[in-house]
């Protein structure tokens, strides 16, 4: 059943739950769909925003763009940041259920072997490795082709995908254009540093690879859409609570038990009023997100001691580590120029006639480029004198590009050293936390972005860009002085919208981190973490396949407990 708001939810509710999930979105989603697959188990999902699935700029892939409002993205603000010459930037996050699986970009990509097997080495739990993890990459997937039903031979690797998931994924519509026919002539004629790659999800993406997007038969695939379908919904033992705003969690009263015991959940309407609290018989999971999530246990008195007392909050856990270590990939724009391009464009009134007759068409895609560059930079590279590479491993790419026929795009550091935080502003659990990423302040990513723009350089004067490729305009660190550089970067860079590790898990006897490797909170029963803030790293990659994987992962943790 679904509640549209908590005055329309019984308060006499005799039914008890065995799972509460706390956040509607992309992890929460799985979780939802997935525990109540058991008709034993009896489960609720308290979500802040609206229901997404029937929502039409949230189906029609395009279109992503054009619900940039409250309703849907709780489009936050960060604080000045010092790398960025005190610039703000905007940090959308998806509202709603689904979450940002129902506002995101859709791209989809795994990331390394080497990113999960780096999971297992942090974490000391081989069960987050690559190889231990194959079942789950799987299970949430369901491969649909390309859209339109062109044929995609040669664009993908049958071998690594999973059938009978439910993220609905696919390659685009359109057919290879010359432009894509130049990418892959060049990827066989620079193959030593920039090679073809078959399928970006196989484990190893360092090439030029083929887009891949949560999207089934031209329609986005949300979390929403792909786990609590229309037949999920009738589930007797499944109930979902809209406009819910989560306050807090709350100790469980009467325990008994020495550790801290948390499975009840404080909640409130969407913008305020009488807040009412619901225990979970089994566990409370916090599905936050890598903002709700630390925000949430803050207000609930579970972080750094010393400062939430300062704002007067009582400690219920110190956990100095909630908020702390958020990674994301910092971006700069770069672009080179062409000859003339004979683009040819379908004009609005068409596509849409595409879209609605067949699901065909450029509606069905988010961006007008086919493949994604992903790359390394070259084992000798003099900055490797200076840091010590932070990437995973020799299976993750340092880089991404967009293979856009402009040639214009954006490049993106994969592997940052900087790292953020977040903070309280006030003990009102409504008021908006403080977000610093602290991007650009490691002075490693600045320079391997320069090194990056060199990458590019070398890539676009490869044989195969003979006759297309006329220029650079910038930023050309071989131009500019180091300090131009550096500010064109700092006044300029933005990020990609993947932030993920501000509740990171670590080994279970390790002091540092927030959730052990089964992702309960330290020192605390009933309560576990799943969603992106558990990521220890940042995966080379966009994030919400790991999501899925990470979420697949921790139902069977839980079914195994239950
Ligand atoms: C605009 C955008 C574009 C992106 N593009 C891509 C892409 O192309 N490919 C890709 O792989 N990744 C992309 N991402 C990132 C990816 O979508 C996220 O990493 C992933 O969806 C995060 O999942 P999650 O479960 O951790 O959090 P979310 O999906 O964000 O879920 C958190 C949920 O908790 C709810 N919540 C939070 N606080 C409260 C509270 N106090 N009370 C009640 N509910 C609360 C939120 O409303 C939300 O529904 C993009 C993200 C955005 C925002």
């Amino acid at each position: 059943e679904v509640y549209q708001s908590l005055d329309a939810f019984p308060l006499n509710l005799t039914r008890s739950f065995d799972f509460i999930i706390a956040g509607g979105g992309t992890a929460a989603s799985v979780l939802a769909g997935r525990l109540s697959e058991n008709n034993r188990f009896n489960v609720l999902l308290i979500e802040a925003g609206n229901d997404t699935a029937s929502v039409i700029e949230l189906i029609i892939p395009a279109w992503a763009t054009k619900r940039n409002d409250t309703e849907f993205n709780w489009r936050f603000v960060s604080e000045p940041m010092e790398g960025l010459n005190n610039r703000t930037i905007d940090i959308p996050r998806g509202r709603g259920l689904g979450g940002s699986s129902a506002i995101n970009a859709m791209v989809y990509t795994r990331g390394s072997k080497d990113d999960y097997d780096n999971w297992g080495r942090v974490t000391g739990d081989r069960r987050w490795g690559w190889e231990a993890l194959q079942p789950y990459i799987r299970r949430h997937e369901r491969w649909t082709g390309a859209t339109g039903g062109r044929d995609p031979t040669g664009q993908y690797d049958p071998k690594v995908h999973g059938y009978r998931g439910n993220t609905q994924t696919s390659l685009g519509w359109y057919e290879p254009s010359d432009f894509d026919l130049r990418v892959r002539r060049n990827g066989v004629l620079q193959s030593e540093e920039f090679p073809n790659v078959l399928d970006l999800n196989a484990g190893k993406p360092i090439g030029a690879t083929w887009i891949q997007s949560t999207i089934g038969n031209g329609e986005r695939c949300s979390a929403a859409r792909g786990y609590l379908t229309p037949s999920a919904r009738e589930r007797p033992n499944l109930t979902i609570l809209l406009n819910t705003y989560i306050t807090r969690v709350l100790p469980t009263p009467d325990n008994v038990s020495k550790k801290l015991d948390i499975r009840t959940v404080e909640i409130a309407p969407r913008y305020g009023g009488t807040r009412r609290a619901l225990t979970a018989s089994k566990e409370l999971i916090l599905s936050g997100g890598v903002i709700g999530t630390p925000h949430i246990l803050l207000n609930s008195g579970i972080g750094n001691k010393t400062e939430l007392e300062a704002l007067g909050i009582p400690s219920i856990r110190d956990l100095p580590d909630v908020g702390q270590g958020i990674t994301e990939h910092v971006s700069i724009a770069a672009s080179f120029t062409t000859v003339p391009l004979n683009q040819t464009t379908i004009d609005d009134a068409t596509a849409l006639e595409m879209w609605q007759q067949n699901r065909t068409g450029p509606l069905t895609e988010r961006f007008p480029n086919h493949q994604l560059l992903w790359f390394r930079l070259p084992k000798n590279a003099t900055l490797f004198q200076t840091y010590k590479d932070p990437s995973t491993g020799p299976t993750s790419p340092q880089f991404v590009w967009g293979l856009d026929p402009t040639a214009s795009g954006t490049l993106v550091l994969l592997s940052p050293y900087s790292r953020g935080t977040l903070k309280l502003s006030s003990s009102d659990p409504f008021a908006r936390p403080r977000i610093n990423y602290n991007l650009l302040s490691h002075p490693y990513d600045l320079a391997a972005l320069k090194e990056g723009i060199r990458s590019l350089k070398r890539y676009y004067s490869g044989p195969a860009w003979e006759g297309y490729i006329t220029g650079f305009t910038g930023p050309d660190p071989d131009v500019l002085s180091d300090d131009q550089f550096e500010q064109v970067v700092r006044n300029g860079a933005f990020t990609t919208l993947h932030p993920v590790g501000s509740a990171q898990m670590s080994a279970k006897g390790s002091k540092g981190g927030v959730v052990d490797p089964e992702l309960r909170v330290k020192g605390v029963s009933g309560l576990r973490v799943i969603d992106a803030s558990v990521f220890p790293y940042v995966p080379a990659a966009n994030s919400q396949a790991a999501v899925y994987i990470l979420t697949e992962r921790a139902v069977d943790m839980i079914r195994d407990r239950w």
